[in-house]
């Protein structure tokens, strides 16, 4: 069993005010391993208020202080990795090892903005008269609503509250009910590091409950939201409706683009990791498999060669490579697309089903020949699927991996560095890797374009998004 996850408010882990709770399963042996509280509308309120309370002195403390309280609870994080990695592995299902890696790399994000909280200068705008001052002051915008995903419940957690403390924000974040355990261990760390009362705060519950309450209340500033294409067009025409400023790390799609002339070797090994790690549900994971012609029966043997390797098992058994999807809906998703798939031309060269009768495995899948109308090469699969498609010449794959409303991540492998540099300008996406997997890294950006959202998950760009730019001119004569 897992340890059931409470609400944090106020300082304070406690029950929902009304003792609701919901059922967590093991997406690997079905089976409930714990409950979570389910927040009402009053328990929001206390916590808007503690934060309301908090945040004057969150602000005063400086960026000296929270840097230093963050680097405490990036400590905690990091030595029981080992301990909250397996309540992962329960609740969500990916290989005990990748949770490590998560919950490591989650330590990573706090210390870099822990940092870079200490480098938010504002500037000094030279004037037109030498008896005026010009100065941009950059301050935290205020209380932030975070909407943390299920997919990486500690990183994704981890960018919104260490985003949001380092500009010197309060945070009420609802956390993933299909895996609240291992993120109810991770605000842990905040509290017991010293970071005051009523700065962060946690729930879990009905989303739209929460989502409706938290936006439209009028003492939230800013709304951080990581999940579907979908729902976030709703939060953020919510958010629209009250002023509230958001970020938005939405689905993608992602090309991954094989030239003849690219090293194979690279690409695949680079791609096998990138597409099937977290069982494919990853918002930059490659889906579409865009492969030149001349190297396009040999690229596609290749990478079913290595993901037939793949074991798949229960993530808490260290001697499997891939775990279950995260929930039976995944898995009805999975089912629906392969067959839609298979009605427009698609041919499963490998896998294509779900993995034994109990437990929501879905095996390694390559699927080849699928019209451009298929579901699958239209909506975010989220889950081990590759499609792959072969091209011509450059400007035909540049158009694919242009078709579609998404522009989270892309991928390209190429030796050339005139076709390199093509597709740096071409591709309409918020991240592009070129011949190896760079992203998702603290200091880079992270984050998409058209559908696939707005603002930055990563790097200066993010820590900007809890901040507000004051400008202020000073006549001194
Ligand atoms: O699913 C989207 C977040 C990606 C996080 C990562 O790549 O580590």
């Amino acid at each position: 069993m897992n340890p059931d996850a409470q609400l944090f408010v106020a300082g304070r882990w406690r029950p929902a005010e009304d003792g609701a709770t919901a059922p967590v399963y093991n997406p690997a042996t079905e089976e409930e391993i714990g409950r979570h509280a389910v927040a009402s509308v009053g328990d929001l309120d206390e916590a808007v208020e503690a934060a309301a309370r908090a945040f004057p002195g969150w602000r005063a403390i400086g960026p000296l202080e929270r840097s230093r309280l963050m680097r405490r609870a990036a400590g905690l994080v990091r030595d029981r990795a080992a301990a909250i990695a397996s309540i992962m592995t329960a609740e969500q299902g990916k290989p005990v090892a990748e949770a490590e890696r998560e919950i490591r790399n989650s330590a990573d994000i706090i210390e870099w903005f822990a940092e870079e909280g200490r480098r938010a200068y504002g500037r000094v705008i030279p004037s037109r008269s030498p008896d005026v001052m010009q100065t941009v002051l950059e301050e935290p915008i205020g209380i932030v609503a975070g909407f943390s995903p299920w997919n990486f419940p500690i990183a994704q957690a981890a960018r919104k509250i260490a985003a949001a403390l380092a500009a010197g924000c309060p945070i009420i974040l609802k956390g993933p009910e299909d895996t609240p355990a291992c993120c109810a261990a991770f605000v842990a760390a905040f509290a017991e590091a010293g970071i005051p009362e009523g700065v962060v705060s946690l729930f879990f519950g009905d989303p739209a409950t929460i989502s409706d309450h938290l936006i439209a209340h009028p003492g939230v500033r800013k709304i951080s939201f990581t999940g579907s294409t979908t729902v976030g067009k709703l939060l953020a025409a919510k958010a629209g409706a009250h002023m509230k400023r958001c970020t938005m790390e939405l689905g993608g799609h992602a090309p991954a683009i094989v030239c003849d002339d690219a090293d194979l070797d690279v690409a695949l090994k680079t791609l096998a990791m990138a597409k099937f790690r977290n069982a494919g549900q990853v918002c930059i994971a490659p889906t579409r498999f865009l492969v030149q012609h001349r190297v396009y029966d040999a690229f596609l043997d290749m990478f079913i060669g290595t993901a037939k390797d793949i074991r798949v098992g229960n993530g808490a058994d260290p001697a499997s490579a891939m775990g279950p999807l995260a929930h039976g809906r995944r898995l009805e998703a999975m089912e629906s697309l392969l067959a839609d798939g298979l009605k427009h031309g698609g041919v499963a060269e490998l896998g294509g089903q779900r993995v034994g009768n109990k437990g929501h495995f879905f095996a390694p899948t390559v699927v080849t020949g699928l019209a451009r109308d298929a579901r699958l090469m239209n909506e975010e699969p989220f889950g081990p699927v590759a499609l792959f498609a072969p091209f011509n010449d450059l400007e035909e794959a540049i158009a694919e991996a242009n078709r579609l409303p998404y522009g989270l991540a892309a991928y390209a492998f190429t030796r050339s560095a005139a076709v390199a540099h093509k597709l740096s300008s071409a591709i309409e996406t918020g991240m592009l890797s070129i011949n190896h997997h760079g992203m998702s890294l603290p200091e880079v950006p992270h984050g998409g374009i058209k559908d696939s959202g707005y603002g930055s998950e990563g790097g200066l760009e993010a820590l900007k998004g809890y901040m507000t730019f004051k400008f202020v001119t000073h006549a001194v004569g």
